[in-house]
């Protein structure tokens, strides 16, 4: 490797490690100013360099032209929905047909919170970032890649060379989307109706660099095809994910029984107004994933998860 390549190699992890810092941990080393000048020296330096940019670095992450559409991407493991619980008694008959299907006593679950944005899938080639689609109907979705990697918090390259496939919610924090509706009244555009269709529109757009502008941000939260797919739990595979380097949410819990999920759903409803995003409610799993095997799913939603859902927010203004 030459001497400028290593230094190429040296600000690409420089940069890479303060966005993860910044986008991931939400916990910055260093201030915006040593950022942008460590950036504008690898741009420089890759300018003087053309024949050794990379794809994954970070100079990369808006692309050039527009698209002139969108391909479709076969989801190989489908992106299902959720069956939806309304009150605590649809939470118990959830569990108590869990028990009787499973012919156990006690299941742990898994509660997160259901983030109001846009599910996607970002596929992972030996490490590196490959492919991002939307979940469309959930076997077919849209490619927007060229969008994806807009987002700081996605990685371009995770901490282990593994080829998986990772799902989750692109969303539009609450301050972002507030920011976007001012100046689009500026210019007196139409304001988007809520954040969700703002993360929406944003990441159907064809052009990357209007996407970059968004602050888009995600939170991952399940994996969908992993050949090398070992962990027993929902709850390890979220630890994994985060040690790979995703950005998983931090109130995710682990619940013994179902009056601790209806605790968890309880103490939720009356904070979400404390939250930088919108949530639309709590997704709760099975945590042992053997027996998401045995319970399978329906037509189109698993029979070992239940999304409870919160009453419409009032709009974010
Ligand atoms: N943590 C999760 O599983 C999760 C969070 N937020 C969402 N909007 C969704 C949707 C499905 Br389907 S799962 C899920």
């Amino acid at each position: 490797m030459s001497e400028v390549e290593k230094k190429l190699a040296t600000l690409r992890q420089q940069i890479n490690d303060y966005n993860y810092q910044y986008h991931v941990l939400d916990a910055p080393t260093v201030p915006d100013a040593e950022y942008d000048h460590v950036m504008q020296t690898l741009r420089q330096l890759e300018a003087e360099h053309p024949e050794l940019v990379t794809v994954d670095s970070p100079t990369q992450r808006v692309g050039g032209e527009p698209l002139a559409g969108f391909t479709k991407v076969e989801h190989t493991v489908p992106m299902l929905s959720l069956a939806n619980a309304f009150n605590e008694q649809d939470l118990r008959n959830f569990d108590r047909r869990v028990r009787e299907g499973l012919a156990v006593d006690q299941v742990d679950y898994v509660c997160e919170l259901k983030i109001d944005g846009l599910a996607v899938s970002l596929r992972y080639q030996d490490g590196q970032f490959q492919q991002g689609a939307t979940r469309g109907d959930g076997s077919i979705g849209e490619d927007i890649t060229h969008n994806l990697r807009t987002i700081r918090s996605i990685p371009l390259k995770i901490k282990e060379k593994q080829t998986i496939e990772v799902r989750g919610e692109a969303f539009m924090p609450k301050r972002s989307f507030l920011a976007l509706n001012e100046a689009r009244l500026e210019r007196e555009e139409e304001p988007f109706a809520n954040p969700r269709n703002a993360a929406a529109g944003s990441l159907r757009q064809l052009d990357p660099k209007i996407a970059a502008a968004r602050n888009l941000d995600i939170y991952l939260y399940a994996v969908g095809k992993w050949e090398a797919g070992t962990l027993a739990t929902h709850s390890e595979r979220l630890t994994y994910l985060q040690e790979l380097g995703f950005k998983i949410n931090p109130e995710w819990r682990k619940c013994q029984d179902i009056d601790e999920v209806i605790n968890y759903v309880n103490g939720w409803l009356n904070h979400r107004a404390d939250l930088a995003y919108e949530i639309d409610g709590i997704v709760i799993k099975i945590d042992r994933i053997a027996y998401h095997d045995i319970l399978k799913t329906t037509a189109k939603s698993p029979r070992w998860a239940i999304a409870f859902k919160f009453p419409a927010e009032e709009a974010v203004t």
